[in-house]
């Protein structure tokens, strides 16, 4: 991997010292980093680089999955980084970081090679990068690259303008765009399960899949962030982003090998084959909802709008549930659905393939139930198949097994861990490319526009649950269910071992 001075703008605040650090001193522990490299953190705060240290260490004691005790190696990890004081607005802080850059480069022997990393809020970005490019901290002989943050807009054309400003700083291979979700280990598997399972790769289409679901519920709520979540609300904040990122990964048929251009133009290709949304049709197609108060695992909670600093008129979204349809040779007629929402039942990021059932008097003369095939993403990780199998209570009645492999939250590397890496080395596969981004937000722009004209319902939901009903009501049209909704619990808690293996046949519907 090339040497590298990194920049982190935004080195005092909350994802740095939650994602940022623990990511670094992971890859450190792991060999991946550098063997010459420099990290510079930035921020308006006047740290000494002894405080900017210390700092940095308690976040590995608290944030780390791998515990920071060993001195020594915490120690080397701490002599790459040094502290410098910058206001983003005030151009004479660009002229002194770029001499400490300079000077790092030359004392330490490192190349000229320079990643800007934006850990800093949105409203930052554009000038940062004007002035990465004014200061000539962009002018250098080796590579330079800009990681940014979340989010990219807030609409199609807000979008546009930044990727336009932006665009005359970094050109595209330049500009690497976190998305975590891209990150998460288990995503990132997608493409190589389907390349090593023939099995998947034969039934890979609309011959035998009857529908894709594609979850991502949390139990937390608002938490401290209504200042930005009551003016994104989770179609924004999850949807235009992760939740379509999934949907790309997924449905993108990417063969083994492919560079981030291939990548990238399978993904394009999801994009541009989805069906669009009609503005007439986002209140049939999309449901919306807000939770109310209830309990989250036997904790009483607050409904949406008596959280801090929400508006008691509040109409944001915390939940969303929409109906896409790719209009390929391999997709088409099948619906994909997706929902994301906060206050929900259980923490988990899934995605769930169900089959094609065999002839409905055979199913229903047998007690058999649909095949399914199952990703789980996060926090636990695991892939499963379910089968119908011989009953044991009477000769002709099945009943389901599921056969598969689990891993638990802790032992699963972090996001961050593989997305900084990836950009250290100059792999931007798994990061969120302008096409893909300019196109995902084109097809929610009529869900943004019939929400802001409140075209469509806002379902309450009781914190704790699956979210409203309409949600169940947009698959129940089709014939469909929302799968493990009802008995999610038992089903992770009884798949656990680490090995394939096959598992006690499960009481999920
Ligand atoms: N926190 C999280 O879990 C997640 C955050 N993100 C994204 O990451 C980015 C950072 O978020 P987060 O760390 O939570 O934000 P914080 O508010 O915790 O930190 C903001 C950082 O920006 C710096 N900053 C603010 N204004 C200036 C300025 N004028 N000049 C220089 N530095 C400035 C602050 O430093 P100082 O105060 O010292 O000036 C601080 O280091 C955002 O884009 C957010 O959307 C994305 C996913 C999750
Ligand atoms: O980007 C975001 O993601 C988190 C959920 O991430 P996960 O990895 O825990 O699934 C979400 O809570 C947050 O609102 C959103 O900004």
């Amino acid at each position: 991997m090339d040497a590298n001075t990194f920049v982190l703008f935004g080195a005092t605040g909350d994802l740095a010292k939650r994602k940022i650090y623990p990511a670094l001193f992971n890859l450190f522990l792991d060999g991946k980093l550098p063997d010459v490299f420099s990290v510079i953190g930035l921020g308006r705060r006047e740290w000494s680089d002894e405080t900017f240290k210390a700092n940095i260490e308690r976040s590995l004691h608290s944030f780390s999955r791998r515990e920071a005790s060993n001195a020594e190696a915490v120690n080397q990890f701490l002599s790459f980084f040094r502290y410098h004081v910058l206001n983003v607005d005030r151009k004479e802080d660009y002229q002194s970081l770029l001499q400490r850059v300079e000077e790092g480069e030359r004392t330490a022997g490192i190349a000229p090679n320079r990643l800007f990393y934006l850990s800093v809020g949105p409203e930052l970005f554009e000038t940062i990068a004007s002035h990465i490019e004014e200061s000539g901290l962009g002018d250098t002989k080796g590579w330079k690259r800009l990681v940014i943050e979340k989010p990219f807009g807030r609409d199609l054309q807000s979008a546009r303008d930044f990727n336009a400003q932006l665009s005359k700083a970094f050109t595209e291979e330049e500009i690497f765009r976190i998305d975590h979700y891209l990150g998460k280990p288990m995503v990132q598997k997608l493409q190589l399960l389907q390349q090593t399972n023939p099995v998947l790769q034969a039934s890979w289409n609309n011959r035998y899949i009857a529908n894709v679901q594609i979850t991502a519920s949390e139990t937390v709520g608002v938490e401290e962030r209504a200042g930005y979540y009551d003016h994104s609300g989770a179609l924004r904040d999850m949807f235009q982003n992760h939740m379509l990122q999934l949907l790309m990964m997924l449905a993108g048929h990417l063969p083994k090998g492919d560079d981030s251009e291939q990548v990238r133009n399978k993904k394009k290709h999801v994009m541009q084959s989805l069906e669009p949304l009609l503005r007439q049709d986002v209140a049939t197609q999309v449901v919306r909802g807000q939770y109310r108060s209830g309990s989250i695992q036997g904790k009483p909670v607050v409904g949406y709008k008596d959280e801090a600093g929400i508006p008691q008129d509040s109409h944001n979204d915390t939940f969303i549930a929409a109906k896409l349809q790719i209009e390929d040779d391999f997709w088409r007629g099948i619906p994909f659905y997706i929902r994301t929402g906060k206050r929900m039942k259980e923490k988990a990021t899934r995605i769930v393939i169900e089959f094609r059932e065999p002839i409905k008097q055979i199913a229903a003369a047998n007690n058999s139930a649909p095949n399914l095939l199952v990703f789980e993403i996060s926090p636990n990780e695991g892939i499963y198949l379910r089968l119908n199998t011989e009953g044991e209570a009477q000769q002709q009645d099945l009943t389901k097994v599921l056969i598969g492999s689990h891993k638990s939250g802790s032992e699963v590397p972090e996001a961050y861990e593989n997305l900084i890496y990836d950009a250290l080395r100059g792999d931007s596969s798994f990061f969120a490319h302008w096409d893909e981004v300019e196109l995902s937000w084109k097809w929610v722009q009529p869900i943004l526009d019939a929400y802001a004209a409140n075209d469509v319902p806002l379902h309450a939901y009781p914190a704790g649950s699956f979210g409203p009903k309409a949600a169940q009501e947009l698959l129940a049209k089709d014939g469909f269910e929302w799968w493990f909704d009802q008995e999610s619990e038992a089903a992770s808690a009884k798949v656990q071992t680490g090995t394939p293996s096959v598992q006690e046949p499960m009481s999920i519907k």
